[in-house]
């Protein structure tokens, strides 16, 4: 295995108010590879995201970026050549993107700014093999505005921007959650080849388990903070070890109270806050209440 690129070593985030957010977590980013960062909503997944990216400082523990330690990085040189390297691409490609401005601006403007060796006509055919990187037809788009694009053609412009200057590490917080059903898989086997092909560190933040097989090779599952889980995407899905896991993979809706623990029928929220416990004896009885422990669904 190469040199991680990004690692976190006992990264803890307590905030002012006593959340405590992320819990000694140890992350490990390799050139190539996909780590995928599962987990349900407070979990801690975009505390994770800010802490690797700068917008907050943990409370203890290191981030190290090609072995150096940067959890102290300061100085506004540093911290703009930081986020060039670490680049992020976020749920919402509407909000991400200004309404003001032309697909070819969002492309060029950074090409400007990190690109110093390309003129003008360098950067306009630099702008067009973006696109064509994300699979994008540069003729019809790049005089586009953002409100005339679909979601999935605006998270394809997000994600040429971050390629634009050329990152080591991709951090993508939930890419695919506000899109279409229908062209999720074709955004995250774009992630996926791109990742492959310019050797970059890809972190695919998501609350959907069954996603991370299309994306990425590494997996590690987080609850309230804590990594409870992690190695091979396959290995994580195919033979979940913990009940958390488990229970992200059997998918269950939170109607009603479909989970029998002991005698009583509780919520799908109040089975989560009892897997924080310890694993105990859930049982899923869910629609039409056949009885079917967690484990049996997960064998179905
Ligand atoms: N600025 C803050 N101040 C206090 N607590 C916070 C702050 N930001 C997040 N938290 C808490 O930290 C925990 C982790 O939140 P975080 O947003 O990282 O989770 P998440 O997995 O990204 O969830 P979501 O998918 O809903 O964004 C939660 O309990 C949340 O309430």
């Amino acid at each position: 295995m190469t040199t991680p690129v990004l690692q976190t070593e006992k990264l803890s985030m307590v905030f002012p108010n006593g959340n405590k957010a992320l819990d000694a977590v140890d992350l490990s980013l390799h050139p190539g590879r996909a780590l995928a960062l599962v987990g349900e909503s407070g979990s801690g997944k975009s505390t994770c995201a800010k802490l690797l990216t700068h917008m907050l400082r943990p409370t203890s523990g290191r981030i190290l970026f090609q072995g150096r330690d940067i959890t102290g990085l300061s100085g506004r040189r540093e911290l703009l050549e930081y986020r060039r390297v670490v680049q992020m691409v976020f749920q919402d490609p509407f909000a991400a993107l200004n309404p003001a401005h032309t697909v070819a601006h969002h492309l060029a403007r950074p090409l400007a700014l990190h690109r110093p060796d390309l003129d003008r006509a360098g950067r306009g055919a630099e702008v067009r093999a973006l696109l064509t990187q994300v699979e994008l037809d540069a003729d019809s788009l790049l005089h586009r505005f953002p409100h005339e694009l679909s979601g999935g053609q605006r998270q394809r412009v997000s994600l040429a921007r971050a390629l634009a200057v050329n990152p080591a590490v991709i951090i993508a917080d939930e890419p695919t959650s506000m899109l279409d059903v229908s062209i999720r898989l074709s955004v995250l086997d774009t992630l996926q080849r791109l990742k492959a092909e310019r050797d970059i560190a890809l972190l695919y933040i998501t609350h959907d388990i069954a996603t991370a097989r299309y994306v990425a090779e590494e997996t590690a599952v987080l609850f309230r903070g804590r990594v409870v889980e992690s190695g091979p995407t396959a290995a994580v899905i195919d033979g979940p070890r913990h009940p958390y896991t488990r229970l992200l993979l059997s998918a269950v809706p939170d109607a009603g109270r479909p989970f029998d623990a002991g005698g009583s029928l509780i919520s799908r929220a109040d089975a989560v806050r009892r897997l924080s416990e310890g694993p105990g004896d859930l049982v899923y009885v869910g629609p039409g209440h056949k009885a079917r422990t967690v484990d049996e669904r997960v064998a179905a």
